[in-house]
């Protein structure tokens, strides 16, 4: 182990190990409980872990009330910029509970309870911190869904939560567009089976929505002395506190679990440990609240800790320009950042010299953190270069909900190696297995896997389907978490990351299915097979590519390609989200297989990637491979 591995980080990682009772039995104290723990781990039935099963708390007091009561009441605990609607906007720590308080009290009239879900599909505006803040209040299940899924998506969402109500807003305003959400979530629910009782519609001025008989105005609704507060419901530290629906290798999307109490404390804990954070402070992540960065770093951890976080209704460039991340941070004096590193990568494209960092105050930042996909080591040069603070790599995964590697400068900053998120953050016992499941040697590549029990604040299961969660994460190895990525620790144990080791992608952040773009592809009537590959792009890290065969007989025989070529492309715009869209597709003789009939998209998207892959031995016919070669360097 080098230096960087020592004192209080080797210190805190061995305890959380060995002692993992003690560990998160103290952590836990910075929580207020109605129950407090007395015990940390449940292990009574492997592999379903529970942390702290005899606690009982609200997760809503602890990011609200305990600050209003002990003393943050007039600090500002939330502020939204937003430079597509030219608005900016605070609320303290007191206005935001009472804002909370009635949101609760309104889906309380509405007839949600404890336990009941709540669908939350909202653009990157107030109501969306307010409305899972209230879900919390009252101990029922928020599912937010990001606004940059298809009406089709989310209505595979509605099903598998069964909502009771859902949220959402009148549109969304993108860079160059407007985004009328309610026809979505209308559409949405028409090709749902499950049937919401109430639609709560956040009108906004850019396009209003046409309200039916189940829809409720949220402003209405929410004017003062129309509804009563509600109360903080206590829930047992192991029920549900959200879903959060993520890519799989099937179409099908994930319902991750997270627990109350777990999340609590976890996110705490590494709000300060690993991120240097303090009560408050202002922080700043550049995400969505429909992705689990949004979930833990934009609303529950800075808010648990009694920071002030800032909510950030823009993009990294052409809101207007590519200094909208620098003024955000002088104008609230963000201690710290956390964005996407495809989000750097765009500034790095349209201000390669970082000119427009001239003149902006930048002194009270004093680290970046990137994460969400793989931080190439230019990227990371060109943030340090220009920021002059470090630029913390890490790495973790809608399932854990907060870091796996890291650098934790709260706990003890180490020497950073760019291309690597660091050391395994405390709880997580990383191992590096190989395709016998035996840890691998430093510097050999193979699958990263986490040793069980994971620690507090992960996944728990997923939503009724426990034997699923046991499929996809814990039946590769024994006794480990499989997390779908590769990658290997060098002899200072230092973790690297390379990316998933299945057909899950990663285009600008957002982890897509190749599963579900195929599904769509295949809807097309002249399609007879397809393959959906993610390939390199220079901004947004991987795009999708299409390669589909098409019909050879009846109508769909007699089809002009360059037609059907657009419509697969706008197809999967409206099956999937604009954030899918494909960036080209090919129509193509034969894909190639193994003898079982599996497509080799993995040896396609090294061909694509200018690699030169050593043809499987499971191949059928080589000759497909070889035929499609210069289609896929093109
Ligand atoms: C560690 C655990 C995790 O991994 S959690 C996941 C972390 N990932 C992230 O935080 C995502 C980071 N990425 C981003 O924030 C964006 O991609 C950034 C970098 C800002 C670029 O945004 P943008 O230029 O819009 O490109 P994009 O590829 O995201 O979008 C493509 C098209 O989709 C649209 N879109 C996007 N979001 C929405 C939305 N909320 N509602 C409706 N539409 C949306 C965009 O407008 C864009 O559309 P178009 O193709 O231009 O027509």
């Amino acid at each position: 182990m080098s230096d960087g591995a020592s004192g209080r980080y080797q210190a805190a990682y061995d305890r959380s190990l060995s002692d993992p009772e003690g560990f998160w039995l103290d952590a836990a104290r910075d929580i207020d409980w109605i129950n407090p723990p007395r015990r940390a781990l449940d292990d009574a039935n492997p592999p379903f872990y529970r942390w702290f099963p005899d606690a009982r708390l609200n997760t809503c007091f602890n990011a609200l009330d305990r600050h209003v009561i002990g003393g943050r009441a007039d600090q500002t605990a939330l502020i939204y910029d937003s430079p597509v609607t030219d608005t900016r906007a605070t609320f303290t720590y007191a206005e935001l509970l009472d804002l909370v308080g009635r949101a609760a009290g309104i889906l309380q009239n509405l007839g949600v309870e404890k336990g009941d879900r709540v669908v939350i599909y909202l653009p990157m505006i107030p109501e969306a911190v307010i409305s899972m803040l209230a879900c919390a209040r009252i101990g029922a299940v928020h599912s937010v869904v990001f606004g940059g899924f298809a009406p089709a998506e989310l209505a595979a969402r509605i099903d598998d939560a069964r909502p009771k109500v859902v949220i959402t807003a009148s549109c969304g305003v993108e860079r160059s567009r407007v985004v009328p959400y309610k026809p979505l979530v209308d559409d949405a629910i028409r090709q749902a089976r499950h049937r919401p009782e109430y639609v709560v519609v956040v009108q906004r001025p850019q396009a209003e929505a046409d309200m039916g008989e189940r829809d409720i105005d949220w402003a209405s609704a929410m004017r003062p002395g129309t509804v009563a507060p509600a109360g903080c419901v206590p829930v047992a530290a192991t029920d549900p506190l959200y879903i959060l629906y993520t890519s799989g290798t099937t179409g099908h999307p994930k319902g991750i679990v997270r627990d109350n109490g777990g999340h609590a404390v976890a996110l705490r804990w590494s709000m300060t440990n690993v991120f240097g954070l303090q009560p408050g402070e202002v922080w700043f992540t550049a995400s969505d609240v429909g992705w689990v960065v949004g979930h833990s770093y934009i609303v529950y951890a800075p808010l648990l800790t009694g920071c002030t976080t800032v909510l950030y209704e823009g993009k990294p460039v052409g809101t207007p320009d590519a200094s909208a991340f620098w003024r955000v941070v002088e104008s609230y004096g963000a201690a710290a950042m956390f964005t996407a590193p495809t989000a750097f990568r765009a500034i790095k494209k349209e201000d390669p010299d970082g000119t427009l960092l001239a003149g902006r105050d930048l002194s009270r930042l004093r680290s970046l953190f990137l994460a969400g996909e793989r931080l190439d080591p230019d990227t990371w040069q060109w943030a340090t270069d220009r920021l002059g603070v470090p630029v913390v790599d890490n790495w973790w995964q809608t399932e854990t909900g907060w870091p796996i590697a890291a650098n934790l400068v709260g706990l003890q900053q180490m020497p950073i190696k760019p291309g690597s998120a660091t050391m395994p953050v405390p709880g997580y016992d990383v191992q590096v297995l190989d395709d016998q499941g035996r840890p691998a040697e430093a510097g050999q590549e193979g699958a990263v896997c986490v040793r069980l029990p994971l620690p507090p604040g992960t996944l728990t299961t997923l939503w009724g389907d426990d034997e699923r969660y046991r499929a996809s994460y814990l039946s590769a190895f024994e006794g480990y978490y499989l997390s779908g990525d590769g990658g290997y620790r060098d002899d200072d144990g230092y973790v690297f990351v390379m990316g998933r080791t299945d057909d899950v992608i990663n285009v600008a952040g957002h982890r897509l299915s190749t599963g579900a773009l195929e599904a769509a592809i295949a809807e097309h009537p002249a399609v007879a097979e397809c393959a959906v590959i993610g390939v390199a792009d220079p901004v947004k890290g991987q795009v999708p590519r299409g390669l589909v065969v098409l019909k050879s007989t009846g109508d769909a025989a007699q089809v002009d390609e360059q037609v059907v070529r657009e419509e697969l492309l706008d197809l999967v715009r409206r099956q999937v989200g604009a954030i899918a869209s494909l960036q080209r597709v090919d129509v193509v003789v034969a894909l190639p297989k193994t003898r079982s009939g599996k497509i080799l998209r993995r040896t396609m998207r090294q061909v694509a990637d200018g690699e030169s892959p050593a043809t499987p031995s499971t191949i059928e016919d080589p000759s497909v491979l070889d035929d499609l070669a210069e289609v896929l360097r093109s």
